[in-house]
């Protein structure tokens, strides 16, 4: 995992960082490819190939055939989003979200006996607080170990446990800007405290990459009338975070 290679590739345990916090997990992190300067200065520090391991030999292909169909089942809940936010269906499609950028991540987190080189867990933090950057998140976790954590408006860490057969879903930073705030990204971390080895597929649907993304109408409206976030360029966001999370 380097810069030049748009970052993406394989990071070590410790490599991801969260504001400043060494991460105890490993990763694989792919995104939706770009065509060489598709976005001129805004897309090129994201550009780069995947870098799928060769064995097994049909990973590659299985976890494409996945991708896409964690884009059909996101799209879809964008659109039920989309009319409970009492817009139209396609409210996320076009200049917002018909070409949706991807973001999916990999990750395996060491039990704690291999973590930390003790028997006793020490809540090492596998993934630090933070919230997700994009529109929704389809979180495929190992279905027996709880990890995930989110905040809840009491300011309380509650367990997210996996139910088996189910995703979590996480709503990201720029959901929160479009519906003004009427969805909120949640805030969340992990903390394997188990002593087995945890694996965890974070698939992450966000707008296309250029989308200048700010409130719409109908959500200003349902919220009282006051814009409350300023238009954010979604490329924008993600390279800010991409750069601050990584020791090169
Ligand atoms: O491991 C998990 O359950 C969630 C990972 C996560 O929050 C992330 O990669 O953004
Ligand atoms: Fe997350």
């Amino acid at each position: 995992m380097t810069a030049a290679a748009g970052y993406r590739g394989y990071q070590r345990v410790g490599e991801n960082i969260t504001k400043g916090v060494p991460d105890m997990h490993e990763a694989i992190d792919c995104y939706k490819e770009l065509k060489q300067g598709m976005y001129g200065a805004l897309g090129k520090p994201m550009e780069g190939c995947n870098q799928w391991p060769h064995n097994p030999p049909n990973f590659k292909e299985l976890m494409e055939s996945y991708i896409s169909l964690c884009t059909d089942l996101s799209r879809k809940i964008m659109r039920g989003i989309a009319l409970a936010l009492g817009g139209l269906p396609d409210e996320f499609e076009g200049e917002r979200g018909g070409d949706a950028f991807w973001v999916m991540r990999l990750i395996g987190y060491p039990g704690v006996s291999t973590a930390n080189g003790k028997c006793t867990p020490e809540n090492d933090i596998g993934c630090g607080a933070h919230t997700d950057y994009g529109l929704l998140t389809l979180v495929n976790q190992d279905e027996d170990i709880t990890a995930l954590q989110v905040r809840n408006l009491s300011g309380e860490w509650i367990s997210a446990p996996p139910i088996p057969g189910t995703f979590v879903c996480n709503i990201g930073d720029m959901l929160k800007i479009l519906s003004n705030g009427l969805c909120e990204s949640t805030l969340h971390r992990v903390i394997n405290n188990s002593l087995t080895y945890r694996v965890c597929v974070a698939f992450f649907y966000e707008p296309n990459y250029d989308a200048a993304v700010e409130p719409l109408e109908v959500c200003v409206r349902r919220s009282g009338g006051t814009r409350r976030f300023e238009k954010a360029v979604y490329g924008e966001h993600l390279v800010s975070k991409v750069q601050t999370n990584f020791v090169m």
